[in-house]
């Protein structure tokens, strides 16, 4: 039998749908929301998913700041930038888009981000609360594969997630999150140097594929009935995306979250949670986490 769909598109829909509400209470309040982006560079991928999230925030009622930089730029014009939107009281969250150009110090932008406006959950003082479980933005890719699964009703208590690729907005974040008492997973993060592989796959009720390497993760190494979450990005020559997971999955496993489709759409709909929830911090509403 052929996998369940986890759709990805629909449910980051029916997030920016609730979400629209309390922007309205925010507003009701005098305070609106503002994403702020920085784009350096021509990545063709980079400037389609930068202007998806300015989509976005048009479509619940988020403003929108944009700032781009040439290919080119300093490590000291990217990091003006950044101070810029520190100080910008328009701007309540912002992302630096990643990758950076080779020979930028990714790190040391991150650092100087003024934290309380961190949408990505990737400044180090936010991945620190994540460790020391206090509220704080979460990084957008692992807080929306976690929604996306809850919705489904797929069970993360006791689950076994086998997570491969160790990187920054994926792989290295994601155990933080899928092993708190509220999500109760156990996990396992391969990675290049991971001996065997698809012995750790076949153990795992719940995959998530974040190596960016075509067609890594193959039939024979899932058991019948795990979820699988394709998170990789390739291009193939007529720059289709290729994701980590090959087709004939499908017919082994009892969810799939395809690519595209899957958790790109929640990517971006969390990071409209980020910046809403931020705000209403800022304005001493109820629940922001
Ligand atoms: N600052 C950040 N940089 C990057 C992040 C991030 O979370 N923060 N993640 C990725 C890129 N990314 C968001 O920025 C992202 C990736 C994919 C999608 C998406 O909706 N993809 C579509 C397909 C798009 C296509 O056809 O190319 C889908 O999966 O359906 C959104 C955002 C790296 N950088």
């Amino acid at each position: 039998m052929t996998a369940q769909i986890l759709d990805g598109k629909a449910t980051a829909a029916a997030i920016k749908s609730e979400l629209t509400t309390r922007v309205e209470a925010l507003k009701a309040r005098g305070v609106t929301p503002g994403l702020g982006t920085l784009l350096v560079g021509e990545d063709p991928g980079s400037k389609w998913y930068v202007a998806g999230k300015h989509r976005d925030c048009a479509q619940v009622g988020i403003a929108s700041i944009q700032r781009e930089l040439p290919e080119t730029a300093t490590q000291e014009e990217i990091e003006a930038v950044v101070r810029e939107l520190n100080d910008n009281p328009e701007c309540t969250g912002y992302i630096v888009q990643l990758p950076l150009p080779k020979g930028i110090d990714t790190n040391r932008i991150l650092e100087l981000m003024d934290p309380a406006k961190d949408a990505d959950g990737l400044h180090p003082t936010n991945l620190g609360r994540l460790v020391l479980n206090e509220t704080a933005a979460l990084p957008c890719t692992p807080n929306g594969i976690i929604e996306l699964l809850r919705r489904h009703g797929v069970e993360l208590g006791g689950a076994h997630v086998v997570v491969v690729g160790r990187g920054i907005t994926v792989g290295r974040s994601i155990g933080l999150l899928l092993t708190r008492k509220s999500e109760n997973a156990t996990v396992t993060l391969c990675h290049t140097g991971t001996r065997d592989l698809s012995a750790q796959l076949r153990q795992a009720d719940i995959v998530v594929a974040a190596a960016g390497v075509p067609h890594l993760i193959k039939p024979e190494d899932i058991k019948p009935g795990a979820a699988v979450l394709d998170v990789g990005v390739s291009r193939d020559e007529n720059g289709k995306i290729v994701g980590d997971v090959h087709p004939g999955v499908a017919e082994v496993a009892d969810w799939v979250a395809p690519n595209p489709g899957g958790v790109g759409p929640m990517t971006r709909a969390l990071l409209l949670v980020n910046v809403v929830e931020a705000a209403e911090r800022a304005a001493g509403i109820g629940n922001a986490g």
